[in-house]
């Protein structure tokens, strides 16, 4: 697959499973055809967060990145990987992996268990990883929230990096910070870096510092809507922009604030896709039919459904 720079809407996908808890391979094509068609999403990030990535095993996120990539040909612009892992030689295979199917990019996440003790430790496991797939582009995984990595500063991390690291080509930014991201985009546009936001709630905000896409959750069912966003921002309609922004958020206010995790996630998607995504893997749980259906009534009264 072609690996050129990403612009715009990225799904950050759930793995579909079945109800035995097995990953469910045989739905991703209609998968790929739902994003396409119905949300005008092109782009897809595999075994990432919401796609459960750290708690498959090996040979599952291998075969799930291989029927991505399949599935995408002639029909997706571009599968980023998620390669993470707390394990620096399973990552490593992993990249290598990815490099072999041809993946557009590859993404790591930092080790959350064993931490980096500092901003040089991660990027020597970033650079190790990378250099498993030396011809991928390479992208850092910012969610510090989810790590528990939450003094190195993305604005540090960048100095110099590309030296060390001769892939890299940008931040998949999940965080809200939202003055680290702005000195991010400032500081390294002249090295053409892409900042890929990934906090779909204020996704505005972060156009407004210079984002050059998204990746997020929720672009699975409600990237029509967000494109609609990304359209009137860039014709300059901020007015519009903020209203589509703002009908979105009463959505996030719902159900960041009732629990949103991958099992309303997968429940949300089955629902708007009519593609049985399955529960979620422990330890996430999954989602009530009760607390489903309120979120339908308010995603149809919202009109994102
Ligand atoms: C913590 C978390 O799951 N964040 C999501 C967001 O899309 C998030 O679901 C959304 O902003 C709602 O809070 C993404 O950043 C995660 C992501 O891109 C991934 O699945 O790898």
């Amino acid at each position: 697959m072609e690996s050129s720079k990403i612009r715009g809407l990225v799904a950050a996908t759930v793995t579909p499973m079945k109800e035995n808890g097995e990953i469910n391979l045989s739905v991703i094509g209609k998968y790929v055809d739902y994003l396409l068609n119905v949300q005008g999403v092109r782009i897809v990030f595999v075994n990432g967060t919401t796609a459960e990535g750290l708690s498959l095993t090996t040979e599952e996120r291998k075969q799930l990145a291989e029927e991505w990539v399949k599935q995408a040909v002639g029909k997706l612009d571009q599968v980023i990987v998620h390669v993470g892992s707390l394990c620096l030689k399973e990552a490593q295979e992993l990249a290598a992996h990815a490099a072999e199917i041809k993946a557009g990019a590859i993404s790591v996440v930092a080790p959350s268990f064993l931490k980096p003790p500092n901003k040089d430790a991660l990027i020597s496991f970033l650079r190790e990883v990378a250099a498993a797939a030396p011809s991928v582009p390479f992208y850092y995984y910012h969610i510090p929230k989810l790590t528990g990595i939450t003094t190195i500063r993305m604005e540090d991390l960048l100095v110099g990096i590309k030296s060390k690291i001769p892939t890299f080509q940008g931040v998949k930014f999940s965080d809200t910070d939202l003055l680290d991201f702005g000195q991010c985009v400032h500081k390294y546009e002249s090295e053409k870096f892409t900042f890929l936001y990934g906090v779909d709630e204020q996704l505005l905000g972060a156009l407004a510092m210079g984002a050059h896409g998204a990746i997020g959750s929720t672009y699975n069912y409600i990237g029509k809507t967000t494109n609609d966003m990304l359209a009137a921002f860039k014709s300059k309609d901020f007015e519009k922009a903020r209203k589509i922004q703002c009908l979105m958020q009463e959505f996030f206010s719902y159900v960041i604030s009732h629990g949103f995790m991958v099992g309303e996630t997968k429940a949300i998607m089955s629902v708007a896709s009519n593609i049985p995504m399955g529960p979620p893997r422990l330890p996430l749980q999954e989602t009530s039919n009760e607390y489903l259906t309120q979120i339908i009534v308010l995603m149809k009264s919202l009109g994102l459904l």
